[in-house]
């Protein structure tokens, strides 16, 4: 790295592994609530890591980025550091460490840079010991680095377990997809021109490399285009609403698809129960000079006033482990008991999205969940709501035939098309109502 980040931004980063790694509190959410140059600094909780002072965008930026370079490689950086410590530090300790670590194996920080700054952020009792397992890891860590089962190390056990007896072999592809940084993904409203320096996706979108800033881009305040992962276009590209078409969109902040389904002239209905998600997508569409009805409500309850629609699209609130290269914090806020509890919600958002459908009108399902429960486990269920599987062909998805299910449903994955960045992982159904 030409310039080592300021100190302001490591603390930042401690600040984001404590609020992740301790409150379990989501990376965006504690990002949020950063102290920003012209924001006052919000203090949640007693003993909470505070970063201190008012930080500037490039700092928060920078510590957003060590913070998810710790957590997308936290078990590989504590397995380097094991040898070096005799007993678990405190946690701010453990978090100097990871950033220290991390700045060494994979930033490429000066090691004078990295060692003193992580000292810089522990109490003095505990400086000695930062500075000489620090300079340990400078030593021996690229070597301890290379020889670690690195996928294994950073994915919890209990998806491992999960994705290795759905996906097999390709569990370890999966995990190693998580380790990178992705890419930004936007669509195009009909007719806008693509900011130079992407590239076209065979599917649809384009595609630019991590860490483009989306607002610095030209065209955004505009209205020229959205951030959505290559994947996360599909469930509304296949659901193909046409103009004039009366169709819902049920879970639909912050509005990526809402967005997609507004600009093919149908008439929208976004349901979002989030008042604040709500407030999000409101202002995603206004700056997109897209029209759609927004409707606060829970969409298992909402019953339209009695209206029904010509299509649905249902993106289900889900486990979001098909988003962990976007969120490194998935893995350490997610546990197993989530899986069934978001399956059931979704299952009864599906008999919901069943009654509000008119008969022959079209249904898409999408969860962005790697765990089949949250996916192929609900085909029966729709099938015994009188919904009749619609299978995808892999002409509709060019460039991912790979993802199309002998079941005519979707299951994008990280690992496809490693070559170009990957994908998040989603599962999509399509389905037609009696
Ligand atoms: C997977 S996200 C949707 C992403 C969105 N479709 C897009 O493309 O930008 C799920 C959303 O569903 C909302 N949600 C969760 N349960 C809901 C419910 N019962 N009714 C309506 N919205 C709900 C969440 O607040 C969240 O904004």
């Amino acid at each position: 790295m030409a310039n080592p980040p300021q100190n302001p931004a490591r603390r930042a980063a401690a600040a984001l592994l404590d609020a992740v790694l301790v409150r379990h509190r989501p990376l965006e959410e504690a990002l949020d609530a950063l102290p920003t140059d012209g924001k006052p600094h919000k203090v949640r909780g007693k003993g909470e890591a505070r970063p201190g002072a008012a930080l500037s965008p490039r700092d928060k930026a920078a510590g957003h980025r060590i913070a998810a370079a710790v957590l997308r490689r936290a078990g590989s950086l504590d397995a380097v550091l094991e040898p070096f410590l005799r007993r678990e530090p405190p946690p701010a300790v453990r978090h100097a460490l990871r950033i220290g670590a991390a700045e060494l194996l994979l930033l490429g920080t000066p090691p004078h840079a990295a060692v003193g700054s992580a000292v810089d952020l522990v109490p003095a009792p505990f400086a000695g010991l930062v500075n000489a397992v620090l300079r340990r890891v400078a030593e021996a860590g690229p070597a301890a680095l290379e020889g670690l089962d690195a996928e294994r190390l950073d994915t919890p056990g209990w998806l491992w377990t999960a994705w290795h007896a759905a996906y097999g072999p390709a569990v370890r592809a999966i995990a190693a997809a998580h380790r990178v940084e992705a890419p930004l993904d936007l669509s195009l409203k009909p007719g806008a021109a693509a900011p130079e320096g992407g590239e076209e996706l065979p599917a649809g979108g384009w595609r630019y490399p991590a860490g483009t800033r989306v607002t610095e881009l030209p065209g955004f305040a505009e209205g020229a285009f959205w951030v959505q992962d290559a994947a996360a276009a599909l469930p509304a590209r296949l659901l193909a609403a046409r103009p004039g078409e009366r169709v819902a969109d049920l879970c639909a902040a912050p509005g990526g698809k809402t967005a997609q389904l507004a600009a093919t002239g149908a008439q929208v209905w976004a349901v979002e129960r989030d008042p604040k998600r709500a407030a999000r997508l409101r202002e995603n569409l206004d700056r997109l000079k897209l029209p759609a009805e927004l409707v606060v409500a829970d969409a298992a309850q909402w019953d339209a006033g009695g209206a029904q629609f010509d299509a649905i699209l249902l993106d289900a609130p889900c486990t979001a482990t098909g988003t962990i290269r976007r969120h490194p914090d998935v893995p350490y806020l997610k546990r197993p008991k989530d899986v069934p509890s978001a399956a059931g919600l979704q299952r009864s958002l599906l008999e919901a999205a069943a009654k509000r459908l008119a008969p022959g009108g079209r249904l898409v399902f999408a969860t962005c969940s790697l765990q089949p429960e949250e996916g192929e486990g609900h085909l029966a269920a729709a099938q015994a709501l009188g919904l009749i599987p619609d299978p995808v062909r892999a002409e509709e998805v060019p460039g991912l035939a790979a993802a199309v299910t002998p079941a005519g449903t979707l299951r994008t994955r990280p690992d496809l098309w490693a070559e170009r960045g990957g994908m998040d992982g989603f599962f999509v159904a399509r389905f037609r109502k009696a």
